[in-house]
């Protein structure tokens, strides 16, 4: 289970980005651009979606639950600071894929309870591609998590994400979590199609 955050760099925007993750192999992609309005949002958000059905790509869109309604995007991750994930859950029903940010237990109890599909738990480690980072997890802080959702009863798939590399991945998944998100480490590779290959190989 592999999870793609486009991102853009001086050499690849947004779309080439989802375009060289799915022609790696990535099959479940997360649109994020932040700080961009609807009318910059959308028509990136349309092709990004037509690239993932051709793909046969489950389409995430970060934050924008009514985008999400209106294109009838697959799904919508959601962080603490976004809207509710109950208030999403009741604005899209049950057709639509919620994710939720957890960095504590805590968040993963309030989003399980709340109706979310899947936990992006992180960050991983220190990453430059989201500004105001919780604190990082390491493989102990995804250990105790996976632990205690244990011996509660929760689960919810979890989704490791911050700064993680291909070398990182044998570790996380160790650690009881079903997949990953990553972007910066496929944007900076010098074959990006090639490294995710390695990547999906490496989580599937
Ligand atoms: C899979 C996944 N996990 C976590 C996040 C972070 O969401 P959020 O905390 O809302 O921060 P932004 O991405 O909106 O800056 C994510 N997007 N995807
Ligand atoms: C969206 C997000 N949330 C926590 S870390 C992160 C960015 C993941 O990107 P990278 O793999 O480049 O660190
Ligand atoms: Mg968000």
């Amino acid at each position: 289970m592999l999870q793609f955050i486009s991102h853009y760099t001086e050499e690849y925007s947004y779309l080439d980005s989802i375009r060289m993750a799915l022609e790696g192999g990535c099959r479940w992609v997360q649109l994020r651009m932040k700080g961009a309005g609807d009318d910059e949002l959308r028509p990136v958000a349309i092709a990004a979606q037509r690239m993932c059905r051709e793909a046969g790509a489950t389409f995430i869109i970060d934050d924008r639950v009514e985008l999400v309604k209106e294109l009838r995007a697959d799904g919508v991750h959601l962080g603490l600071k976004d809207m509710p994930i109950a208030k999403a859950r009741h604005l899209l029903g049950d057709g639509f894929i919620i994710g939720g940010t957890a960095n504590t237990i805590a968040d993963v109890r309030q989003h399980h309870a709340a109706g979310a599909d899947y936990i992006g738990c992180g960050p991983f480690r220190f990453t430059t591609t989201k500004k105001g980072l919780a604190p990082v997890l390491g493989l102990d802080g995804y250990r105790g998590i996976m632990q205690v959702m244990a011996a509660d009863g929760i689960k919810l798939p979890v989704v490791a994400i911050g700064g993680i590399t291909a070398e990182d991945i044998p570790d996380i998944m160790q650690t009881g979590v079903s997949g990953v998100a990553l972007s910066g480490t496929v944007l900076r590779a010098n074959d990006p199609v090639a490294e995710m290959r390695r990547l999906v190989e490496l989580t599937s």
